[in-house]
């Protein structure tokens, strides 16, 4: 691992998610995919997270949402070849992007989130039976996967709202607690730290936002809440994706979180974008 562009640190060297990994398995398998989107395969059941997976035609390393990439793409939206549920978990473009979205309908999978955000995959051109909004704490079963959607502050626009607008609200951003076969995963989503997120127990795995911005958790408290769960392995997500070493928001570094992270060496993994992660629930 790297730090590149002044002080930003860069993700592990990114290897190929194949069509191999959609097949039916015997465990639950979980990939980060770059920046905040994960795909999970469990026992067969596929599910993808806020997937920003194309890039700007003819360029080699411009996303789709106009960054300069720092590491490869593991995949790309149109090489999905199936999904049954498509997550997402606010508007913001580095969650929904907008060619990704359109290019994964072929792959049959329920694109499900917050009010808002379905709203903005129906003007993505996202067809009325392939979408469901949800409710903070409804649940979604798919298969023998049982999804519920968490409750985040991610009300960054108060930052500036003259110029943002409308801050996000409860309903306007989740994160999802997704329970399998194999044990619990927990995507925080993009969150200031809430009480309840320190309520939370019987997480096996914590996919969680290392980005130090102060609508996320920032180091401090990102380290407070692995230390809460303290049984969970972790994921970081959420850095060392996108070239932007003074956005605050593409600039968490696993380093400064790992030496505070109680048994941090057996838990905390800094994966490579494509790289395998098997559920031990
Ligand atoms: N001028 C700005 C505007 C926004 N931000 C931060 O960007 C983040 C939005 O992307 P997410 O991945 O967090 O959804 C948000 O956290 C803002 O704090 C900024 O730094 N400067």
């Amino acid at each position: 691992m790297t730090q590149g562009n002044g002080s930003q640190f860069i993700a592990p060297a990114t290897k190929p998610i194949t069509a191999e990994d959609f097949a039916g398995t015997d465990n639950t398998s979980i990939w980060w995919l770059s920046g905040a989107g994960f795909l999970i395969n469990s026992r067969g059941t596929l599910i993808m997270i806020d997937p920003v997976l194309t890039m700007k035609p003819g360029s080699p390393d411009i996303c789709e949402i106009g960054h300069r990439m720092l590491v490869p793409l593991p995949i790309v939206a149109t090489e999905v070849p199936r999904l049954d549920t498509i997550l997402y978990s606010h508007l913001d473009d580095d969650h929904l992007a907008p060619v990704t979205a359109p290019a994964l309908i072929r792959t049959g999978g329920l694109f499900a989130g917050p009010v808002v955000v379905v709203r903005e995959l129906a003007n993505l051109g996202i067809p009325a039976e392939q979408y469901r909004s949800f409710r903070i704490n409804e649940t979604l079963r798919i298969g023998e996967v049982e999804i519920s959607f968490t409750r985040v502050d991610h009300s960054w626009q108060n930052l500036d709202p003259e110029k943002y607008g409308p801050p996000y609200g409860p309903e306007d951003c989740y994160g999802f607690l997704i329970k399998t076969p194999d044990g619990t995963i927990w995507y925080t989503g993009d969150s200031r730290l809430l009480p309840e997120h320190l309520e939370m127990s019987g997480v096996d795995l914590l996919l969680l936002d290392i980005s130090n911005d102060p609508y996320h958790f920032g180091i401090e408290n990102a380290v407070k809440l692995a230390n809460t769960l303290a049984s969970a392995d972790i994921i970081a997500h959420h850095y060392g994706t996108y070239d932007g070493s003074d956005v605050l928001a593409f600039n968490g570094n696993p380093d400064e979180l790992a030496s505070a992270i109680d048994g941090s060496e057996s838990r905390f993994h800094v994966l490579a974008p494509g790289e395998r992660y098997v559920l031990k629930g």
